[in-house]
């Protein structure tokens, strides 16, 4: 069976989107999602998305890593799922409804309000999310937020001298998060937050949106910057929007890379 495929971007976080809206598709398993997810010998992709029905929305979508672990929440494919979609959209995910409108060149979503209650993280064991009294090396005292998916973040002085890439698999692997966790390092500077990103099931990104939305929120609520936050990641910019008791508001760019189709059965 042929499977079309659209390859998206939001950032140069890179997207396979997988469209069963109209025709169903055959059964997804996180073998599938990671074999096509592989950059070697798959199509290659951060993250997997596939678009379905929805009996509580206008549709639905799923979210695979590249690990092939399906996950609730993923900021850049939502404004590549606007840009696709083309109009404003209700969509239901595991993480919760979000809203799409598309903009010119990408999308603003409603990403719904952040939690921080540390069983809404959620964490092993009761503390206060808002200053963790925890360290690895020299990476302590970090945030943690909840933004339909799980988020840590430390504010540092410099954060491209953060080795993140050793430090990261270690953090999103400590059995403080018994959901794993996404890890977030960040300064601020001139009232921009810099930000470097570990995902969870994948690795360093060149942007995450969901980190920009929970480290956005988690500088504003430490009184680091103001809302609107501008956040500046490897791939570019994204503006978030938040204040206590609301819902997060992401604004920034998506782009479709191109179309094509794969054989079912050389993943399956
Ligand atoms: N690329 C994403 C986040 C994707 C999911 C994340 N890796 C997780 O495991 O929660 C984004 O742009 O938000």
């Amino acid at each position: 069976m042929r499977i079309p495929f659209t390859k998206m971007h939001g950032l140069g976080n890179d997207f396979i989107m997988l469209d069963g809206r109209s025709n169903s598709l055959p059964d997804l398993t996180s073998a599938v999602a990671a074999a096509l997810a592989n950059r070697h010998t798959g199509i290659g992709c951060d993250q997997l998305i596939v678009l379905e029905p929805s009996n509580t929305a206008d549709f639905a979508m799923r979210i695979f890593n590249a690990d092939g672990g399906e996950v609730e929440a993923c900021g850049n494919a939502s404004r590549a799922v606007a840009l696709l979609h083309g109009a404003q959209a209700r969509v239901e995910t595991s993480g919760g409804i979000i809203e799409l409108s598309p903009t010119k060149g990408g999308a603003r979503v409603d990403m719904g309000p952040p939690r921080f209650d540390w069983d809404a993280i959620p964490l092993d064991y009761p503390m206060d999310t808002s200053a963790m009294p925890v360290s690895w090396d020299d990476l302590d005292t970090p945030a943690a937020v909840n933004v339909g998916n799980p988020h840590v973040i430390f504010f540092v002085r410099d954060s491209e001298a953060v080795p993140l890439d050793r430090l990261g698999p270690i953090i999103e692997h400590d059995p403080l998060f018994p959901e794993r966790i996404n890890v977030n390092v960040a300064d601020i500077r001139d009232g921009t937050i810099h930000l470097r990103v570990w995902e969870r099931g994948v690795g360093l990104t060149k942007a995450c949106g969901t980190g920009a939305c929970a480290t956005a929120v988690a500088a504003i609520r430490q009184g680091l910057v103001a809302s609107p936050a501008t956040v500046r990641l490897p791939g570019g910019v994204l503006t978030i929007e938040w204040e206590a008791g609301s819902s997060i508001i992401m604004e920034g760019p998506a782009t479709e890379s191109y179309r094509g189709s794969f054989e079912w059965d050389d993943y399956a």
